[in-house]
């Protein structure tokens, strides 16, 4: 387990999970020359794009720019029709799949709405992609880590026996991580975790997401419409336009670009708005510079 010291303590037995090595490349995804299409309607064409380790990328579009396809196909849900998708070294558009399966127990998912099982409790959901890969996992072991994790998204300990429907947005949120974590991944894909919550909300998810991604050395992949969060957690920015990744840097870098789409999008009234409330918080070194933040969530916001 690679949490840090100051987290909840993990429970005892944890280690019983056998390590996978860690990636020390430069890029844990590299996509290259990338097409997805459905029938006549070409979604990418050419597409490149390097992920650093340890960064969050924000990825952001239009709607239908094909960012959430963008995912699917970084995590083998998509087939693309072109190009080459590396994950840790690895070209899942063409692995045995031994290989993939080494590879797809070493990234955590938090779908659109966080898509938890509605028949199953928060502890349940956070235990299945535990019983997939690692099905020798006692009962015992695996309710003591789905307890560890969900208290380490911020919910308190009760609400691991709870059902999805029992729980407010913010808080289905933060389970849907807490299963994302669940087999300690090294690279975790947000797809708009901050979509429907309020501002309040928001700001806590962004402040836990940049929290626990410096503790654990994440890599994210973070697909978002929230300028809040670009400004407020993401190193870098990618974006996708004209079927490719038109661009890929810092905001001040990408503003340097001249696109169209970029310019609207990055120096318009809630681009501004976005900056200024970064600006305020950098002030006082608190919520949406990435500083610590109590991210308990007893209310669920
Ligand atoms: N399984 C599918 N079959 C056919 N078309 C699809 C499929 N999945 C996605 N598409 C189409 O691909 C395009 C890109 O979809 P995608 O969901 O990736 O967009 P997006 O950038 O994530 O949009 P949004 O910001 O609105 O969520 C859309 O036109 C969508 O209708």
């Amino acid at each position: 387990m690679s949490e840090d010291e100051t987290a909840t303590p993990a429970p005892a037995e944890a280690e019983d999970i056998p390590e996978t090595e860690r990636f020390e490349g430069e890029y844990p995804i590299r996509i290259r020359g990338l097409r997805n299409a459905f029938g006549d309607q070409v979604v990418h064409e050419d597409l490149d794009l390097d992920v650093r380790r340890g960064e969050i990328l924000g990825v952001v579009g239009g709607s239908g720019t094909g960012k959430s396809v963008l995912m699917r196909s970084i995590i083998g849900l998509q087939i693309p029709t072109e190009g080459t998708i590396e994950v840790f070294g690895h070209d899942i558009t063409s692995a045995e799949p031994d290989e993939v399966i080494g590879v797809r127990n070493r990234w955590g998912v938090l779908f659109q709405g966080g898509a938890l099982f509605s028949t199953l409790t928060v502890a349940e959901n956070v235990q299945v992609p535990l019983k997939q890969f690692y099905p020798e996992l006692s009962q015992e072991l695996l309710d003591e880590i789905a307890r560890y994790k969900v208290v380490f998204t911020g919910l308190p300990e009760t609400a691991t026996s709870k059902y999805p429907s029992e729980l407010s947005g913010g808080m289905r949120k933060r389970a849907g991580l807490a299963r994302a974590l669940a087999i300690d991944p090294e690279l975790l894909f947000l797809d708009e975790p901050t979509a429907g919550l309020d501002p309040i909300g928001a700001a806590k998810f962004d402040d836990l997401t940049r929290e626990l991604t410096n503790r654990l050395g994440l890599t994210v992949f973070l697909i978002t419409h929230d300028l809040d969060t670009l400004y407020a957690i993401c190193d870098r920015v990618a974006v996708l336009a004209d079927h490719k990744v038109v661009a890929v840097g810092t905001i001040p870098e990408l503003l340097e670009s001249g696109h169209p789409w970029i310019e609207e999008y990055f120096k318009g009234p809630r681009a501004r708005a976005a900056q200024s409330t970064k600006e305020a918080a950098q002030a006082k070194g608190t919520a949406g510079a990435g500083k610590h933040l109590d991210n308990t969530d007893p209310q669920g916001s």
